[in-house]
Protein backbone atom coordinates (compact mmCIF):
# COMPACT_ATOMS: atom_id res chain seq x y z
CA UNK A 1 0.00 0.00 0.00
CA UNK A 2 2.76 2.78 1.25
CA UNK A 3 5.35 0.98 -1.46
CA UNK A 4 8.34 3.64 -1.14
CA UNK A 5 7.04 5.50 1.64
CA UNK A 6 6.48 2.72 3.97
CA UNK A 7 9.08 3.97 6.68
CA UNK A 8 7.27 7.44 6.70
CA UNK A 9 4.12 5.63 6.99
CA UNK A 10 5.62 3.87 9.79
CA UNK A 11 7.99 7.11 11.19
CA UNK A 12 4.14 8.70 11.70
CA UNK A 13 2.61 5.40 13.70
CA UNK A 14 5.45 6.00 16.01
CA UNK A 15 4.60 9.31 16.32
CA UNK A 16 0.70 8.66 17.09
CA UNK A 17 1.53 6.34 19.77
CA UNK A 18 3.89 8.40 21.82
CA UNK A 19 3.46 12.38 21.12
CA UNK A 20 -0.12 11.58 19.95
CA UNK A 21 -1.31 9.75 23.13
CA UNK A 22 0.67 11.96 25.22
CA UNK A 23 -0.93 15.21 23.77
CA UNK A 24 -4.32 13.15 23.64
CA UNK A 25 -5.14 12.93 20.20
CA UNK A 26 -5.12 9.43 19.97
CA UNK A 27 -6.59 7.47 23.20
CA UNK A 28 -4.39 5.01 24.66
CA UNK A 29 -6.36 2.00 24.18
CA UNK A 30 -6.03 2.73 20.14
CA UNK A 31 -2.18 2.24 19.92
CA UNK A 32 -2.38 -2.12 19.38
CA UNK A 33 -4.93 -1.13 16.93
CA UNK A 34 -3.36 2.18 14.79
CA UNK A 35 -2.14 0.58 11.79
CA UNK A 36 -5.44 -1.36 11.36
CA UNK A 37 -8.10 0.66 11.92
CA UNK A 38 -6.68 3.89 11.48
CA UNK A 39 -3.64 4.25 9.34
CA UNK A 40 -4.31 1.40 6.68
CA UNK A 41 -8.12 2.20 7.19
CA UNK A 42 -7.34 5.29 5.99
CA UNK A 43 -4.81 5.01 3.52
CA UNK A 44 -8.33 2.75 1.94
CA UNK A 45 -9.48 6.19 1.11
CA UNK A 46 -6.76 6.64 -1.94
CA UNK A 47 -8.72 3.97 -4.49
CA UNK A 48 -11.70 6.54 -4.41
CA UNK A 49 -8.97 9.59 -5.32
CA UNK A 50 -8.40 10.18 -8.81
CA UNK A 51 -4.89 10.37 -9.68
CA UNK A 52 -3.03 13.84 -9.49
CA UNK A 53 -6.15 15.29 -7.34
CA UNK A 54 -5.83 18.31 -4.88
CA UNK A 55 -6.93 17.02 -1.98
CA UNK A 56 -8.24 18.70 1.80
CA UNK A 57 -9.01 16.69 4.24
CA UNK A 58 -11.64 18.53 6.38
CA UNK A 59 -10.80 18.00 10.33
CA UNK A 60 -7.95 15.88 9.93
CA UNK A 61 -6.76 15.90 13.94
CA UNK A 62 -4.01 13.81 14.05
CA UNK A 63 -3.77 13.09 10.57
CA UNK A 64 -6.42 10.89 9.16
CA UNK A 65 -7.03 10.43 6.60
CA UNK A 66 -4.75 12.62 5.34
CA UNK A 67 -1.72 11.61 6.12
CA UNK A 68 -1.90 7.84 5.22
CA UNK A 69 -3.42 8.83 2.03
CA UNK A 70 -0.79 11.37 1.14
CA UNK A 71 2.08 8.99 2.15
CA UNK A 72 0.29 6.10 -0.13
CA UNK A 73 -0.29 8.82 -3.40
CA UNK A 74 2.40 10.74 -3.77
CA UNK A 75 0.92 12.18 -6.78
CA UNK A 76 -1.69 13.72 -4.78
CA UNK A 77 -1.18 17.30 -3.40
CA UNK A 78 -2.59 17.35 0.04
CA UNK A 79 -4.18 20.54 2.70
CA UNK A 80 -5.10 18.95 6.37
CA UNK A 81 -7.69 21.48 7.59
CA UNK A 82 -8.33 21.70 11.32
CA UNK A 83 -9.60 23.96 13.84
CA UNK A 84 -7.77 22.83 17.24
CA UNK A 85 -4.49 24.16 18.02
CA UNK A 86 -2.59 21.21 19.54
CA UNK A 87 -3.97 19.34 16.87
CA UNK A 88 -2.75 21.29 14.07
CA UNK A 89 0.84 21.78 16.05
CA UNK A 90 0.70 17.73 15.75
CA UNK A 91 0.16 18.04 12.00
CA UNK A 92 2.55 20.68 11.89
CA UNK A 93 5.35 18.40 13.02
CA UNK A 94 4.59 15.28 11.19
CA UNK A 95 4.81 17.46 7.66
CA UNK A 96 8.33 19.13 8.82
CA UNK A 97 9.10 15.56 9.37
CA UNK A 98 8.42 14.46 5.85
CA UNK A 99 11.45 14.47 3.12
CA UNK A 100 12.27 18.08 2.00
CA UNK A 101 11.46 16.72 -1.32
CA UNK A 102 8.15 15.61 -1.05
CA UNK A 103 7.11 18.50 1.57
CA UNK A 104 5.26 21.01 -0.86
CA UNK A 105 2.94 18.75 -1.91
CA UNK A 106 1.54 19.06 2.14
CA UNK A 107 0.03 22.29 3.61
CA UNK A 108 -1.59 22.58 7.03
CA UNK A 109 -4.64 25.12 7.56
CA UNK A 110 -5.71 25.89 11.21
CA UNK A 111 -9.20 26.74 10.57
CA UNK A 112 -13.23 25.53 9.96
CA UNK A 113 -14.01 24.08 6.66
CA UNK A 114 -16.82 26.79 6.26
CA UNK A 115 -14.70 29.50 6.98
CA UNK A 116 -14.52 31.89 4.10
CA UNK A 117 -10.89 32.63 4.75
CA UNK A 118 -9.96 28.89 4.82
CA UNK A 119 -11.59 28.34 1.43
CA UNK A 120 -9.95 30.76 0.25
CA UNK A 121 -6.47 29.88 1.57
CA UNK A 122 -7.46 26.06 0.10
CA UNK A 123 -8.00 27.89 -3.39
CA UNK A 124 -9.35 24.99 -6.10
CA UNK A 125 -9.56 21.56 -5.08
CA UNK A 126 -10.48 18.09 -7.11
CA UNK A 127 -11.31 16.27 -3.70
CA UNK A 128 -12.67 17.17 0.20
CA UNK A 129 -11.94 14.14 2.61
CA UNK A 130 -13.24 13.59 5.50
CA UNK A 131 -13.71 10.96 8.36
CA UNK A 132 -15.32 10.74 11.71
CA UNK A 133 -16.02 14.45 11.37
CA UNK A 134 -19.95 15.40 11.57
CA UNK A 135 -23.12 13.69 10.29
CA UNK A 136 -23.12 14.03 6.49
CA UNK A 137 -25.52 16.75 5.82
CA UNK A 138 -23.62 19.05 8.07
CA UNK A 139 -20.52 18.03 6.93
CA UNK A 140 -21.79 18.79 3.45
CA UNK A 141 -23.03 22.22 4.71
CA UNK A 142 -19.57 22.97 5.73
CA UNK A 143 -17.39 21.94 2.69
CA UNK A 144 -19.50 22.83 0.03
CA UNK A 145 -18.26 26.22 -0.36
CA UNK A 146 -14.29 24.67 -0.51
CA UNK A 147 -16.13 22.39 -3.83
CA UNK A 148 -16.12 23.32 -7.03
CA UNK A 149 -18.92 22.31 -9.49
CA UNK A 150 -17.23 18.49 -10.53
CA UNK A 151 -15.62 18.22 -6.99
CA UNK A 152 -15.65 15.20 -4.68
CA UNK A 153 -16.70 14.41 -1.02
CA UNK A 154 -15.40 10.89 -0.29
CA UNK A 155 -16.01 10.72 3.51
CA UNK A 156 -15.38 7.45 5.63
CA UNK A 157 -18.18 6.92 8.09
CA UNK A 158 -19.71 4.38 10.37
CA UNK A 159 -21.56 1.29 10.02
CA UNK A 160 -24.97 3.40 11.02
CA UNK A 161 -24.24 6.41 8.49
CA UNK A 162 -24.48 3.49 5.77
CA UNK A 163 -27.79 2.74 7.01
CA UNK A 164 -29.06 5.71 7.07
CA UNK A 165 -27.33 6.82 4.09
CA UNK A 166 -30.49 6.43 1.78
CA UNK A 167 -32.77 8.37 3.89
CA UNK A 168 -30.82 11.14 3.38
CA UNK A 169 -29.74 11.56 -0.25
CA UNK A 170 -32.47 14.11 -0.94
CA UNK A 171 -31.20 16.06 1.60
CA UNK A 172 -27.82 15.83 0.31
CA UNK A 173 -29.42 16.58 -2.72
CA UNK A 174 -30.98 19.39 -1.68
CA UNK A 175 -28.01 21.16 -0.42
CA UNK A 176 -26.66 20.76 -4.21
CA UNK A 177 -24.51 16.71 -4.39
CA UNK A 178 -24.92 14.11 -7.35
CA UNK A 179 -24.83 10.81 -7.30
CA UNK A 180 -24.12 9.98 -3.90
CA UNK A 181 -23.18 6.84 -3.25
CA UNK A 182 -21.07 4.15 -1.29
CA UNK A 183 -18.69 2.33 -2.47
CA UNK A 184 -16.27 -0.18 -0.66
CA UNK A 185 -12.46 0.48 -0.75
CA UNK A 186 -9.45 -1.52 0.66
CA UNK A 187 -10.70 -5.24 -0.46
CA UNK A 188 -7.03 -6.12 -0.26
CA UNK A 189 -6.65 -4.71 3.41
CA UNK A 190 -8.40 -7.56 4.57
CA UNK A 191 -10.15 -6.11 8.22
CA UNK A 192 -8.81 -2.64 7.15
CA UNK A 193 -11.53 -2.87 4.35
CA UNK A 194 -14.33 0.04 4.19
CA UNK A 195 -16.96 1.83 2.73
CA UNK A 196 -16.58 5.10 1.67
CA UNK A 197 -19.48 7.66 0.50
CA UNK A 198 -19.13 9.34 -2.13
CA UNK A 199 -20.77 12.79 -4.12
CA UNK A 200 -20.24 15.06 -6.26
CA UNK A 201 -21.08 18.81 -5.98
CA UNK A 202 -23.24 19.78 -9.09
CA UNK A 203 -23.86 22.69 -10.81
CA UNK A 204 -25.25 24.83 -8.80
C1 LIG B 1 -13.69 12.99 15.81
S1 LIG B 1 -12.39 13.99 15.21
C2 LIG B 1 -11.80 13.01 13.84
C3 LIG B 1 -10.38 13.34 13.51
C4 LIG B 1 -9.81 12.52 12.33
N1 LIG B 1 -10.50 12.82 11.10
C5 LIG B 1 -9.87 11.05 12.62
O1 LIG B 1 -10.57 10.31 11.93
O2 LIG B 1 -9.20 10.62 13.58
C6 LIG B 1 -13.22 15.33 14.41
C7 LIG B 1 -12.28 16.45 14.01
O3 LIG B 1 -12.98 17.42 13.25
C8 LIG B 1 -12.55 18.70 13.65
N2 LIG B 1 -13.62 19.65 13.29
C9 LIG B 1 -14.77 19.89 13.98
N3 LIG B 1 -15.50 20.82 13.35
C10 LIG B 1 -14.82 21.17 12.24
C11 LIG B 1 -15.05 22.11 11.18
N4 LIG B 1 -16.15 22.85 11.17
N5 LIG B 1 -14.12 22.22 10.20
C12 LIG B 1 -13.01 21.45 10.22
N6 LIG B 1 -12.73 20.56 11.20
C13 LIG B 1 -13.62 20.42 12.19
C14 LIG B 1 -12.30 18.55 15.14
O4 LIG B 1 -11.46 19.55 15.67
C15 LIG B 1 -11.67 17.17 15.20
O5 LIG B 1 -10.26 17.22 15.08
Amino acid sequence: MFAGALPLAEEYVARLASGGVVRGLIGPREVSRLWERHVLNSAAVAEAVPEGARVVDVGSGAGLPGIPLGLARPDVALTLVEPMARRVEFLEEVVAALPPEGRRRWRVLRGRAEERAVAAAVGEIDVVTARAVAPLPRLVGWCRGLMRPGSQLVALVGARALEELPGMVAELEAAGMRNVHPRAVGAELGNAATTVVVMTRGAR
